[in-house]
């Protein structure tokens, strides 16, 4: 049974695991206490990048000698592995170390086995202590290892109403200054940043971290690894040269269709039409994803948008053109009833979720965050993509205008996808709602 003082070092070791955040991909973020043999704080670290000496290590350095017949507390189990450097667990037999508590088992292959090891060499080692905030704060790299895909957050902000633009499309701002610049700081603790072509087109975004209030309470965003900029632009019409997202302030990558011509110079990845996801296509829609329909926009459900409004998604124009026409796009939609599936056109909507993911993955993006639009959103939600949910509420009415979610597939009360509130804070006039996706939501690749 842990001892109250290393509950304290375990809240400590956590709250040090997040100053990695944004700066250890593709490797977790990790904290580590060590108590001498009183039970008194002698040293603490934090993996701080990638390659870098572990978080263990730093803190045994930090504590020398004290650290001989103590007790560390680390947020992750200590690896087992010589990877980019030595193995944990005898870093810490090295050091004398008499006890090891820590919060969440290691799940890779490679590294796992460090208790193990521990034990038999007579140390005594306890698993489990505040593994619920240890596994919060080391959210993206547990899913991109669990998952094989990265952890994606899907970041809002809208009016009371629910409302991301008024009728008319004007959109900037919704939400407060305290809120946007607490965007920056989620900007800052992720590896990429996402937006759909509509977003793009209308709001020719940045994207890079400016001003970022950090974890730590530093300002500015000096020092900061900016994220990679991700513009999903299916038809390869959204991005023109001259756009802010192609400026040198930080990397970006461009997803378009197969077949479409990349812009000279930008860095660009064709991937797939959802509908055209070759070990997709033939499962019914139920046995991919439990709780939402569809694996991409909802083609005919009712998007809440103006007509006028094109603030945000060339895929929400689409949408309503393929569903004027009286096309399906979207083969992974479920049918009423076999009678109403709709008579596919050949033609095909948004990309496959599932391939920009793995994309990203593969380029070691663990954290992705999601900046809009709707009909992206909807689609991240429809392929069960979205682990976390940041909306920031305006104390504002709109009455009229496009909802923060387009489709994803939900069409009755039984599919809704029930979310985990995490936590409520004000920023400003505003209100910084964290939730996140239980269950089958997250879907396993
Ligand atoms: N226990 C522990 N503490 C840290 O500070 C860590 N960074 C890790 N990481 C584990 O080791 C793997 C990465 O090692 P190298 O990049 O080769 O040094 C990572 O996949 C984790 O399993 N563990």
């Amino acid at each position: 049974m842990a001892t109250a003082a290393e509950a304290v070092a375990m809240r400590r070791a956590v709250a040090l695991a997040a100053r990695g955040l944004g700066f250890t991909s593709p490797n977790p973020v990790v904290g580590c206490v060590i108590l001498d043999a009183t039970g008194a704080s002698a040293g603490e670290g934090y993996h701080q990048q990638a390659g870098g000496p572990h978080a263990e290590v730093h803190a045994l350095r930090a504590a020398g000698e004290k650290a001989r017949g103590g007790t560390a507390v680390v947020t992750l189990e200590p690896c087992n592995h010589t990877g980019r450097t030595g193995p944990c667990a005898q870093a810490l037999l090295d050091a004398g170390i008499a006890r090891v508590v820590y919060a969440v088992d290691d799940p890779t292959p490679d590294a796992t086995g460090g208790a193990a090891t521990l034990r038999a060499a007579g140390v005594d080692v306890e698993p489990g202590l505040l593994a619920e905030e240890a596994e919060t704060v080391n959210a993206a790299w547990l899913t991109s290892v669990r998952t094989g895909r990265p952890h994606v957050t899907w970041k809002y902000a809208a009016t009371l109403d629910g409302r991301i633009a008024a009728a008319d499309g004007s959109s900037r701002w919704i939400s407060s200054a305290a809120s946007r610049a607490d965007v920056h700081r989620l900007r800052a603790e992720c590896d990429a940043v996402v937006v759909g072509s509509g977003t793009q087109r209308a709001d020719d975004p940045h994207l890079a971290v400016r001003g970022a209030l950090l974890s730590d309470g530093a300002d500015g965003a000096d020092g900061v690894v900016q994220p990679l900029r991700v513009v999903v632009d299916t038809h390869g019409t959204a991005v023109r040269p001259g756009a802010r997202v192609l400026d040198d302030a930080a990397p970006t990558l461009v997803a378009v269709a197969e077949g479409v011509e990349p812009l000279p110079g930008v860095d660009t990845v064709h991937l797939p039409y959802a509908d055209q996801h070759a070990d997709a296509a033939h499962l019914p829609y139920v046995e991919r994803v439990p709780r939402a329909a569809g694996n991409g926009t909802d083609a005919s459900a009712p998007s809440g948008r103006s007509g006028q409004q094109g603030a945000d998604d060339e895929e929400d124009r689409l949408e309503h053109r393929f569903t004027a026409s009286g096309g399906a796009y979207r083969a992974q939609r479920r049918p009423a009833a076999p009678a109403e599936r709709p008579a596919p056109t050949g033609t095909p909507g948004g990309l496959d979720i599932d391939a920009l993911l793995a994309e990203l993955h593969a380029r070691g993006v663990r954290s992705v965050l999601l900046e809009g639009g709707p009909t992206l959103a909807g689609a991240f939600v429809a392929a069960g993509a979205v682990d976390r949910v940041i909306g920031y509420l305006a104390p504002t009415l709109l009455g009229a205008g496009p909802a923060a979610l387009s489709g994803g597939g939900i069409t009755t009360l039984t599919e809704a996808l029930r979310l985990d509130v995490r936590e409520c804070v004000a920023l400003g006039p505003d209100l910084r709602i964290t939730a996140t996706v239980a269950g089958p939501g997250t879907k396993e690749h």
